[in-house]
C-alpha cells in the first residue's frame, strides 16, 4: 500500500511567534485519516517547530537545501544542517525555486543525490506552466522534469522519493486542476516510472497533487486512484483548513 501524505508548505510565511501559535493550533486538531502529516516552516523556525512537535506525529520538513556538504555558500543550508535539527525530509524542485532562483533539472539532480546520500527523504516537485498546458505539451514537460532529475537513480532510491505534481498555473491562483486532470497526469507519471523501473517501483511511490487544494475540493481530488496526497500552500496556514484536508482521506 502506498502511503497517503499531506504536507503543508508554509513558504516564506510566519515568524517565530506565528509559527508557535500555528503549531499550538495544529496540536489541537484531531486526525481521523491514515495520512502522514508534515509541515515545512522556514529554515529559521525548523528547530523550534521540531522541539514543539517532538511528541506529535506531525513531521517537520524543509522547503529546500543546497547540494554541498558545507563550505563557502553564503546564505545556504546543507542536508547535514537540516539533519542536525531533526529534519529528515526535504522538498526539492518547487516551481518557485525553479522560477525565482533559476533551479534547473541538472542542479536538482545534484540536490536529490545529496539528500539521499544523507539518508533523507525527498519530496520532488515538478509541473507544467499554463502555456505548456494550452499547447497540449504538459506530459512532455513533466516527463522530462522527472527523467532529467531522477532517472540516474537506482530503483532502490525510490523508497525515499515522494513525487509532487504541481501545475504552475494552479499554485496560489485559486484555480485547481480538475480531479480528472490530476488523475490523468498522475497516471502518466506512474506509467513513466513503470517504463523505466517496472510496475513494482511505480506502484510503491506516493504521488502528491499540489495547487490550490482547499477543504472544499480535497476529498474529490484525493478520491482519484493515483492521487496519494497533497502538497498544500495557502490552506496549510490555517490549522482547521489544513486538518480538514488531512481528514479528506
Ligand atoms: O505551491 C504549493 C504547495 O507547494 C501550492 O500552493 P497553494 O496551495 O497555495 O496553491
Amino acid at each position: 500500500m502506498r502511503k497517503h501524505i499531506v504536507a503543508g508548505n508554509w513558504k516564506m510565511n510566519n515568524g517565530l511567534s506565528q509559527t508557535q501559535s500555528l503549531i499550538t493550533d495544529l496540536k489541537n486538531q484531531t486526525k481521523s485519516s491514515d495520512a502522514e502529516v508534515m509541515i515545512a516552516p522556514s529554515f529559521t523556525n525548523l528547530w523550534s517547530a521540531f522541539e514543539s512537535l517532538r511528541k506529535s506525529d506531525i513531521e517537520v520538513i524543509a522547503q529546500n537545501m543546497h547540494f554541498a556538504e558545507d563550505g563557502a555558500y553564503t546564505g545556504e543550508v546543507s542536508a547535514g544542517m537540516l539533519k542536525s535539527v531533526g529534519v529528515k525530509t526535504v522538498i526539492l524542485g518547487h516551481s518557485e525555486r525553479r522560477e525565482y532562483f533559476n533551479e534547473t533539472d541538472e542542479l536538482l539532480a545534484k540536490k536529490v543525490d545529496a539528500a539521499l546520500a544523507k539518508g533523507m527523504r525527498v519530496i520532488f516537485c515538478f509541473g507544467e506552466e499554463l502555456a505548456d498546458r494550452k499547447a497540449g505539451n504538459e506530459e512532455n514537460i513533466v516527463g522530462n522534469q522527472i527523467k532529467n532529475a531522477l532517472f540516474h537513480l537506482e530503483a532502490t532510491a525510490f523508497k525515499d522519493i515522494v513525487l509532487a505534481y504541481e501545475p504552475v498555473w494552479a499554485i496560489g491562483t485559486g484555480e485547481t486542476a480538475t480531479p480528472e486532470q490530476a488523475q490523468d497526469m498522475h497516471a502518466f507519471i506512474r506509467k513513466t516510472l513503470a517504463n523505466k523501473y517496472g510496475a513494482d517501483v511505480a506502484d510503491s511511490v506516493s504521488i502528491l497533487y499540489g495547487g490550490s487544494v482547499k477543504p472544499a475540493n480535497a476529498e474529490e481530488i484525493f478520491s482519484k486512484p493515483d492521487v496519494d496526497g497533497g502538497l498544500i500552500g495557502g490552506a496549510s496556514l490555517k490549522a482547521e483548513d489544513f486538518f480538514a484536508i488531512v481528514n479528506a482521506f
